[in-house]
């Protein structure tokens, strides 16, 4: 039996987390939320977690009220978010928040000695440096989430010994696909809000639409698979069945493919290198005979570019790009930018903040600083 602490309990991964605790032998030891007490009574109630950290602190006096009838103890802020990730008895931390806030928890679970299901892909776009070194130097694992990421580690089983010559991670292209940069002028929220393929929360839903979600992707690939950000190809795919696949120095091509459905991924990181039955339905090929693939559009999704520019320059451009990008996808969610200027104010906080080829984590907390106050100042 697994002890599991999930990190974002309430969100989409979250809570599809939950849902294939029954699959898999598992029991959660902690959770935590930001603000949705109401989602973590209940979680709490059914899971019985030893502590639950909520990371808004009148939210968490609040749950404390609330399960004051139970002897589960309820932490707050970072430190609560901290003790969850490296709570005694778990062996595995779900990391399943948003953002960047996610990083500190993540490196304090690692230096605890917990395996590490991925899914909080900021982490490693800000500190990929740092986490997957430090991952080394405990001998803990980064078990991926993210569905190309797990596409990539189911297609690399069994390759041991093998050198990787190519990833082609898979686009679905988002709501957008098929757009010119003029077009993208005059796109609203509920529209970028509407993924094609996935439901998923809110901040990951704009980054597929504007393709930030792949440069994301790109950066988190790099540093999980050690492999140089040109020998990544993205492959516009619109059906979102073929979830990513590898290429190998005999030129065959391995891919993985499924329903669009987290549940999968999520339960083959915490069953590794178990595979059991899962709820997803099984994928109907027949039904789906229509699979295409498309080259990306980098004109037209600028957010490409910038990634490929992190990536390249590594030290503190990708805590640079992807803290002025939770900061611009902030300012659209609530309605203060159009969504074309989302990749603008990233590419000027590129510009405007200093950059550092070494890094520690302080540079990485202070660059993702820097980059916010850039996007807020250039969008006032
Ligand atoms: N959703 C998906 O299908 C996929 C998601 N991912 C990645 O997984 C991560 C989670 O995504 P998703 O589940 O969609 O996100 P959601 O927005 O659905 O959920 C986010 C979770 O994080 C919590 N949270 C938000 N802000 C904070 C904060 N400041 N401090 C502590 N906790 C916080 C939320 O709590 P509360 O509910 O209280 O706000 C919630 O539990 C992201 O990094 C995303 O890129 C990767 C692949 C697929
Ligand atoms: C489910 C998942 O892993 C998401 O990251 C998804 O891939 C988003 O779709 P896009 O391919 O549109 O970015
Ligand atoms: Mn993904």
């Amino acid at each position: 039996m697994k002890n599991i602490v999930i990190l974002g309990s309430t969100g989409s991964i979250g809570t599809q987390t939950v849902d294939i605790l029954d699959s898999i032998d598992a029991r959660v030891c902690a959770i935590s939320v930001n603000t949705n007490i109401v989602r973590a009574e209940e979680q709490a109630r059914l899971l019985h977690p030893s502590l639950v950290a909520v990371y808004d602190a009148a939210s968490a006096a609040e749950l404390a009220k609330k399960l004051a009838d139970t002897d589960i103890r309820v932490v707050s802020g970072m430190d609560g978010l901290i003790e969850a990730a490296t709570l005694p008895e778990a062996d595995v931390v779900v990391t399943a928040v948003v953002g960047m806030v996610g990083l500190l928890p993540t490196i304090a679970a690692i230096d605890a000695g917990k395996d590490i299901a991925l899914a909080n892909k900021e982490t490693l776009v800000c500190a990929g440096q740092i986490v997957m070194q430090r991952a080394r130097d405990k001998d803990v694992a980064i078990l991926p989430v993210d569905s190309e990421h797990s596409a990539i580690f189911q297609c690399l089983q069994g390759a041991a010994g093998n050198r990787l010559s190519r990833i082609l991670l898979t686009a679905s292209g988002g709501p957008f696909f098929g757009m010119s940069a003029q077009q993208l002028r005059h796109v609203t929220k509920e529209q970028a809000l509407r993924h094609p393929n996935w439901s998923m929360g809110a901040k990951i839903t704009i980054d597929s639409a504007s393709m930030m979600n792949k440069g994301l992707e790109l950066i988190e690939a790099m540093w999980l698979y050690d492999v140089e950000p040109d020998d990544i190809d993205i492959v516009v795919h619109r059906e979102s069945i073929v979830h990513s696949a590898v290429e190998f120095e005999d030129g065959s091509v391995i891919a993985q493919l499924g329903n669009p459905d987290m549940r999968l991924p999520i339960q083959y990181a915490l069953t590794y290198p178990q595979r059991v039955p899962c709820k997803v339905p099984p994928l109907d090929l027949p039904r789906r005979h229509n699979l295409t693939f498309f080259a990306p559009d980098e004109e037209a999704f600028p957010a490409l570019g910038l990634a490929r520019r992190a990536a390249a320059a590594r030290g503190n451009l990708g805590a640079v790009m992807n803290g002025a990008n939770e900061a611009a996808v902030d300012l659209f969610l609530h309605d203060r930018i159009p969504f074309y200027r989302i990749p603008e104010l990233v590419r000027g906080a590129m510009d405007a903040v200093d950059y550092l080829p070494e890094i520690t984590v302080d540079d990485v907390l202070e660059s993702d600083r820097a980059a916010r106050e850039v996007v807020y100042s250039l969008a006032e």
